[in-house]
């Protein structure tokens, strides 16, 4: 895989004509020279040292209080709206001011771009004027409206280090027209909200697992402690096949198969990776979180810093608990790259420490 020269590394998504809407032609849906193209110009952006703390703690804190020192807390939307701060200060700059707005409109495009893709059974459904096209078409046209109004204010009050002026400034270079740069700049961002929000899905996983397993929650509390002694932690602290055939692996599968992992596959056991990958099953490259080969996740070292300095900050602050609301329901969404959410949310017990 690392010595293959192709671009084309195939996005056989079915029901692709419905995911344009969603993806376009940005990074995570395209392929061949104007994939690599993306590529290269994305990549440098996603430092892990644009990593800022969020607001999320205080919320949480005057929640509780409001609630009189124990609050039930539904923390989907919290962790979906952190890594949409996240990737939207890494990404975007200060003046992406509307990340909020184009990061609820994207969610709502993805929604009705789900029950297209899972209802796409008919040749042509997708052109006919239905309840569900016209709602795709009017959040596609709201996101790029809002993702353009950022583009022009970029263009009116200067220039900034960050990726949105690399992508304005790569489409330059590429001598495009300039809808097509506008296009590329859509796609992309668009893309790289769709990416970073995988984070926040798993952020919600670690911290209903953590809520599920107090011993474990207890660990990692004292191991944040010791590491960070009382400080906000920081980045250091924390880190061949026939021409045409596309081979999908379910991940899951693989990460969840005893006949890799042993007989305890299923449980909850971070442990199992105190001697690293290699020491917790039995080939290390079947481990593949973030993917594999060329087109491996570029945001997987902001995600990993995310996530440790985000994790460390909550356990050291509060505790919690599964509420008894919580009902277990993964769900996959395959509109993106193919993610499990919580199909009912995950519901914590929160408390001050
Ligand atoms: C825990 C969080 C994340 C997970 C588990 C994850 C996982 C993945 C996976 C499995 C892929 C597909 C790899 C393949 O096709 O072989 C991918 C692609 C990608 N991810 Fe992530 N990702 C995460 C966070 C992020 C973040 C925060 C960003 C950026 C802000 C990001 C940017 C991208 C991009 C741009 C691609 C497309 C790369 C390409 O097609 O060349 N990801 N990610």
């Amino acid at each position: 895989m690392t010595t293959c020269t192709s671009l084309d590394f195939g996005r056989p998504l079915s029901g692709t004509k419905e995911l344009r809407a969603l993806l376009g032609q940005g990074i995570l849906n395209s392929n061949g020279a104007h994939w690599a193209h993306q590529r290269k110009i994305i990549a440098p952006e996603l430092f892990v040292d644009k990593v800022k703390v969020s607001t999320l703690l205080d919320t949480w804190e005057s929640i509780i209080e409001n609630q009189g020192g124990i609050a039930d807390i539904k923390i989907d939307e919290h962790m979906r709206s952190f890594a949409g701060d996240v990737v939207s200060r890494a990404c975007f700059g200060s003046n992406f001011s509307r990340n909020k707005e184009i990061f609820s409109k994207l969610r709502a495009l993805e929604e009705v771009t789900f029950k297209a893709v899972r209802s796409a059974k008919v040749p042509g459904m997708g052109l006919l004027p239905t309840k569900s096209n016209r709602a795709r078409r009017a959040f596609e046209k709201e996101v790029r409206a809002l993702i353009l109004k950022v583009v022009k204010e970029r263009n009116e009050f200067g220039y900034e280090n960050d990726l949105l002026q690399t992508l304005l400034d790569g489409a330059k270079i590429a001598n495009l027209s300039q809808d097509s740069i506008q296009q590329f700049v859509v796609d992309n961002c668009k893309n790289i909200y769709q990416a970073g929000g995988a984070t926040g899905v798993l952020a919600t996983w670690c911290l209903m697992l953590l809520a599920s397993n107090q011993e474990w929650q207890d660990r990692v509390r004292a191991e944040a402690l010791h590491v960070c002694k009382g400080q906000i932690p920081n980045v250091d602290m924390v880190l061949k096949m026939k021409q045409g055939v596309n081979v999908w692996t379910l991940v899951t599968t693989l990460h969840t198969d005893p006949e890799i992992w042993g007989p305890d596959a299923f449980k909850f056991n971070p442990e199992r990776f105190a001697n690293g990958v290699s020491g917790a099953c039995k080939q290390p490259y079947l481990y593949m979180p973030f993917g594999i080969g060329p087109r491996v996740c570029l945001g997987q070292s902001l995600a990993q810093a995310e996530l440790k300095i985000l994790i460390s900050l909550i356990v050291t602050k509060f505790s919690f608990s599964l509420s008894p609301k919580y009902v277990h329901k993964p769900s996959f969404n395959l509109v993106a790259i193919s993610l499990i959410e919580p199909g009912n949310g995950v519901d914590l017990l929160v408390k001050k420490l």
